[in-house]
């Protein structure tokens, strides 16, 4: 058996959110006592929680919600690039020299550590260029370790409309501390939510076989 890696926030009453949107929550429906004989609990949370897919309904109005998606963005063969040098945007430059011509996924690892008990409003975007150069070379999903591919005061959203025109798929708050630069399996399929623009997701990465 190949080792995975679990590249996924935990879901967890404090889970630092987007300014203004729902704060995660969970309460007991039932517990397991005086003859019940199941715990079962439920959630109150954004779609844009931890670790998610945006479906293309979340930036673009013809865009599909997550449960219409197809799912072959989501796993497969993907490479992980160190982009802890870049400020502010990942640009083009910023990639490094010897990318692949071709490539399918592709995950930027942009901070060295994840801040899992802080609000970065301060985290790396993506250039549009950026998005461009990796459609080019075949990418067709874009994973960041960042809250989102565009800046949090952004109010045209570039990247994200990059993304929708090369119709790829976007992974946000990946956890990639523990990744090494390099090859590997993505597995990451969204939860399959009717009409809505976002889903928690599962991430995970195997060692590559090539
Ligand atoms: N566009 C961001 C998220 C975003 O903009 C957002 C997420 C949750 C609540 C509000 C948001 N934007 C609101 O103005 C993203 O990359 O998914
Ligand atoms: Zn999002
Ligand atoms: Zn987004």
């Amino acid at each position: 058996m190949s080792r995975i890696w679990d590249i996924s926030q935990t879901l967890r009453p404090g889970i630092p959110v987007w300014p203004g949107d729902t704060p995660y929550s969970a309460e007991p429906s039932w517990v397991m006592e005086n003859g019940c004989p199941v715990n079962v609990a439920r959630l109150c949370l954004s779609t844009h929680t931890g670790t998610h897919a945006d479906a293309p309904l979340h930036y673009h109005a013809e865009g599909q919600a997550m449960a219409e998606v197809a799912l072959e963005a989501y796993i497969g063969p993907c490479l992980v690039l160190d982009l802890t040098h870049a400020r502010g945007r990942v640009e083009p430059g910023d990639l490094p020299a010897g990318l692949p011509a071709r490539l399918e996924r592709v995950l930027l690892k942009t901070c060295a550590r994840f801040p899992h008990d802080q609000w970065r409003a301060d985290f790396t975007a993506v250039a549009a260029a950026t998005i461009d150069l990796l459609a080019e070379r075949g990418a067709r999903l874009i994973g960041v370790d960042s809250p989102s591919l565009d800046p949090q005061d952004a109010k045209t959203l570039d990247a994200h409309q990059r993304v929708w025109h090369h119709r790829m798929a976007i992974l946000e708050g990946l956890v990639l501390d523990d990744i090494e630069p390099g090859h590997y399996e993505l597995i990451a399929p969204p939860l399959k939510l009717a009409h809505l623009d976002a889903s928690p997701v599962r991430a995970l990465l195997r060692r590559s076989e090539a």
